[in-house]
């Protein structure tokens, strides 16, 4: 089965109350967002492997670890996926980005693919599907189709919010994939949004309407 782990640390839930407010506007939500997904990469990298090395420091030689030759990719679901890549490239710079583009159609409410530009090497890498919202989890689980597609074979996903709708339809599609959220939410309301959710974040983080 794989890994759902809800990250509770408490910077991570109070920026998360602050990003819900329908009262923060676009400036600082892009803030918030990129401060959450710089403090979820935190966890979410806890189990690359370390080896050790020796390090000369001014006074000795110091055994000091390492993260073991990790290549890192970074794939953000466009567009709202996008608002969580920096925050993500501070803590793993040497990461490379691939974007996937998918909507939802607002009347299916299935996921429709309009970009795809990954790394050449993204079988090797270890991969990191970012988004925002985890609804009914079809833009998701189309987004890590699309990858093994493609080769990939170690993914992660990590959501800010997640519905239990969408967290359910992502492991029943792709078991091998843990994922991370900051919170899981009550529901689905009858347009496919997340109850109480945060409302559109691609438009809450670009401005649109
Ligand atoms: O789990 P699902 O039901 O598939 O819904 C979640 C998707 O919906 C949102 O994107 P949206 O379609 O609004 O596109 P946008 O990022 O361009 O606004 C969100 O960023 C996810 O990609
Ligand atoms: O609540 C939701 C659901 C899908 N996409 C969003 O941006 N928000
Ligand atoms: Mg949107």
């Amino acid at each position: 089965m794989p890994k759902l782990q809800v990250l509770d640390h408490p910077l991570i839930q109070h920026k998360l109350s602050l990003i819900r407010d329908e009262e923060t506007g676009s400036k600082e939500f892009r803030a918030l967002v990129e401060e959450v997904s710089m403090l979820m990469a935190y966890e979410v990298t806890r189990d690359f492997p370390l080896q050790e090395i020796e390090v000369k420091t001014p006074v000795a030689i110091a055994k000091s670890k390492v993260i073991a030759g990790r290549k890192v990719g970074l794939v953000p679901i466009l567009r709202a996926g996008l608002g969580m890549v920096d925050g993500m490239l501070r803590l793993i710079p040497a990461a490379k980005v691939g974007h996937v583009g998918l909507y939802r159609d607002p009347e299916t409410l299935m996921p429709v693919e309009y970009y795809c530009k990954l790394p050449p090497d993204i079988a090797e890498r270890d991969l990191i599907v970012i988004d925002p919202m985890l609804a009914t989890g079809g833009s998701a689980a189309a987004a890590i189709t699309f990858l093994k597609e493609r080769g990939a074979k170690n993914i992660k996903l990590m959501c800010l919010i997640a519905a239990p709708e969408g967290i359910a339809a992502v492991q029943s599609a792709h078991d091998d994939v843990d994922i991370f959220v900051a919170a899981v939410d009550e529901c689905l309301n009858d347009h496919g949004y997340i109850v109480p959710g945060l409302g559109d974040a691609g438009d809450r983080l670009f401005g649109t309407k």
